[in-house]
């Protein structure tokens, strides 16, 4: 059965924050979504420029629409923008039974007000009673509780207070801005306090308040139970803000599709290099070109995704050559390279689309080949690798993959070094994904 949930707030020109987070957060948890729109807003990353505000008619018309015909499992409020709207919307939603999460918008992260002074009571006395939970980040819980926060007793102090003086049915402060060591949100539900802990991730904030409580509410519209619902858009919000897209000059927005996104990614990786690796177990004579300490052959996930050895699949234990055949050890898994993964990751700074990688024992005669077949080749050199380089541990091929590249201000398609003391000499072969890694190589050697 598909759970339906309900945005009831301002839209975002940017598409970081407001209606536009919300629906993608919505559909990033399978549930559909629909929308009140309260307020159009002119907004980038950097700035709100122009607020247009509906009128109440026509934002209580839209609720009752999508409730009368649709039906609604869980709601939410974002922007509200002033008195009239919210009196609207509470008269509205007080008609009918759905769980209502409240995030009580008031200013926008680059400083715009985004609810009227004057519409301060209103929310107060109209909207946070009818509230299942409601989700303030610390400003907003010092605003609605009339009390400073300091720190995580204050926070919870506050947090009682909204629910035990205002009427809602549970509270959760954010700590994204109380100084501590991790990002702790305080709970307030069932007279009982719940923390939420994560640690704080560098990436992007814009729209973080919308998404997390419209998280929470989609998943109230799945039907899980509150505090189950608030631990899910905690872990999806980490996700988002650490993967979001750097665009805009100001605050870039939160990626509330990193959450379905990445298991898709990792499933397609694993799927194509899978593919790729049977048939590079059918190459004849391959055998012939697998170096001693055995071939990997590798593939990244994209490039806004790919952090770090987790996120780029290799062969476990890597593919070895077996009489005059070449076998893999394991089979596909995230993390199980560590050389061509250092190489790749080098090569997607330069060049992100390229995000696979093979290699062959260096040859020269398959070098003069690549260079006749028009092959972009380049290479590096370990004796001229800077001693500071040297020193530290996995270096060398990020600094020779940079060499490379450098070297021929250009795309190759191959780096070879001749290798050093102990250091097998090794041909790499780049490519946009395995199956152009596979044809480089086809070209080389058949
Ligand atoms: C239309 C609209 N609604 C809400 C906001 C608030 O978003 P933001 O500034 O990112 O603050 P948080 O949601 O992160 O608390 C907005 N800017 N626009
Ligand atoms: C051992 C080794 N050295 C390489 C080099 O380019 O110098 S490629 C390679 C084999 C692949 O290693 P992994 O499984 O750690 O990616």
């Amino acid at each position: 059965m598909i759970r339906k949930a309900l945005t009831i707030a301002g839209s975002d020109s940017g598409g970081g924050a407001g209606i536009e987070a919300d629906l993608k957060t919505f559909s990033a948890f399978g549930v559909h979504g629909l929308v009140a729109i309260t307020s159009v807003t002119a907004q980038n990353t950097q700035e709100v420029r122009a607020i247009y505000d509906i009128s109440p008619e026509v934002v209580a018309k839209q609720i009752e629409a999508v409730v009368e015909d649709i039906g609604v499992d869980a709601a939410k409020t974002g922007m509200l923008s002033n008195a009239k709207i919210i009196k609207a919307v509470a008269k509205t939603v007080k008609k009918y039974e759905f769980p209502l999460v409240v995030d009580p918008v008031m200013i926008a992260k680059s400083g715009a007000p985004l609810l009227r002074e004057d519409a301060m009571e209103a929310l107060i006395e109209k909207i946070i009673p009818l509230a299942t939970l409601v989700t303030p980040n610390k400003s907003e819980a010092e605003k609605l509780s009339g009390m400073k926060i300091e720190g995580l007793e204050d926070a919870k102090k506050a947090a009682k207070i909204i629910v035990e003086e205002l009427g809602a049915k549970g509270a959760i402060v954010k700590g994204g801005h109380l100084s501590l060591s991790e990002a702790v949100d305080v709970l307030y539900f069932n007279e009982k306090f719940r923390e939420y802990r994560a640690p704080f991730v560098k990436g992007c904030t814009h729209g973080t308040g919308c998404s997390f409580s419209a998280a929470i509410t989609a998943n109230l519209a799945k039907g899980k139970k509150l505090e189950e619902a608030v631990r899910i858009a905690k872990e999806f919000i980490t996700m988002g803000i650490y993967y979001g897209p750097r665009i805009g000059h100001g605050h870039c927005p939160v990626n509330q599709n990193a959450w379905i996104d990445i298991p898709a990614e990792k499933w397609r990786v694993y799927e194509s290099l899978g593919n790729a690796l049977k048939e590079l177990m059918s190459i004849d004579n391959l055998y012939e070109h697998a170096p001693e300490v055995g071939m990997n052959f590798i593939y990244a996930l994209p490039k806004l995704y790919a952090r770090s050895k987790e996120d780029v699949a290799g062969v476990k234990g890597r593919i070895v050559k077996f009489g005059n055949k070449i076998k893999p050890v394991g089979w596909v898994e995230f993390g199980a390279s560590d050389h061509l993964t250092r190489a790749i990751l080098t090569f997607m700074e330069f060049f992100p689309e390229v995000r696979s990688a093979l290699n062959l024992k260096y040859s020269e005669e398959l070098i003069k080949k690549a260079s006749s077949l028009g092959l972009k080749v380049s290479f590096y050199d370990r004796r001229e690798e800077p001693e500071e380089i040297k020193a530290k541990e996995g270096g060398t091929i990020p600094w020779g993959v940079k060499t490379a590249i450098e070297r021929i201000n250009d795309k190759p398609d191959i780096i070879y070094h001749l290798g050093d003391w102990g250091k097998e000499p090794m041909l790499l072969i780049f490519g946009e994904n395995p199956e152009i890694v596979l044809r480089k190589l086809k070209m080389l050697i058949e």
